[in-house]
């Protein structure tokens, strides 16, 4: 009794929550491994690669991602929103900027998750128009029923269906960012 009562957790708003596992940490580890390989063997001949990952979500993944490339990696990050509330505006607000300008360099944007797809369709344009060498997205995780603007993928870990799931860098309000596995939010 005492056991589950700890695994109940309760929403900014009250509600009763758990969480429930989707994919082990066994499983992400093995995806991570299979996009690094993809991503080295890519990029092998030009030298090296330029990972720009988006915060928050991106960052454990990240951290795993290029450790697991095999190639001269680089990395920076931005922090972007194209929300206001819960509307889209129709344009990406840049909350942190890149350190590093990104003008010639084979650059792959890194997700922890796709979902509607409109921040990264802006942020795309936008990186665009700093004439990268090349410009690619890596996602770990593609909730892709919950599409709103086609995003094409090059480098995709796993689909994932259209339910609200945490860990691995992801988050609900907030929380929840520092579990080593997906696990999905089931309201009680
Ligand atoms: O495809 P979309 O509908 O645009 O949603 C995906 C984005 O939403 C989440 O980030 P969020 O904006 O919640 O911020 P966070 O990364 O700081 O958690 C997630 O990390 C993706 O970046
Ligand atoms: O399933 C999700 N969980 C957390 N954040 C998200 N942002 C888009 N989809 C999700
Ligand atoms: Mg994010």
């Amino acid at each position: 009794m005492e056991k589950e009562d700890s695994s109940v957790f309760i929403n900014d708003e009250g509600a009763r929550y758990r969480l429930e596992e989707m994919i082990s940490n066994e499983k992400v580890h093995g995806i991570v491994r299979g996009l690094a390989d993809d991503i080295s063997n890519r990029y092998r001949e030009a030298g090296s690669v330029h990972l720009v990952g988006l915060l928050k979500g991106s960052f454990v993944f990240m951290a795993d991602l290029i450790r697991a490339i095999s190639i001269p990696v680089t990395v920076d990050f931005m922090a972007v929103t194209s929300y206001l509330g819960t509307e889209s505006t129709g344009e990406v607000k840049i909350l942190k900027e890149l350190n590093e300008p990104i003008h010639g360099l084979n650059v792959v944007i890194v997700e922890d998750i796709i979902d509607t797809g409109l921040t990264l369709s802006k942020t795309l344009a936008l990186l665009e128009t700093r004439a990268p060498a090349d410009l690619k997205v890596c996602t770990l995780l593609d909730k892709i029923d919950r599409r709103k603007t086609p995003i094409d993928i090059e480098f995709n870990g796993i689909v994932i269906p259209d339910e609200f799931i945490v860990g691995y860098g992801i988050d609900y309000q907030q929380r929840h960012r520092e579990l080593d596995r997906i696990d999905r939010v089931k309201f009680l």
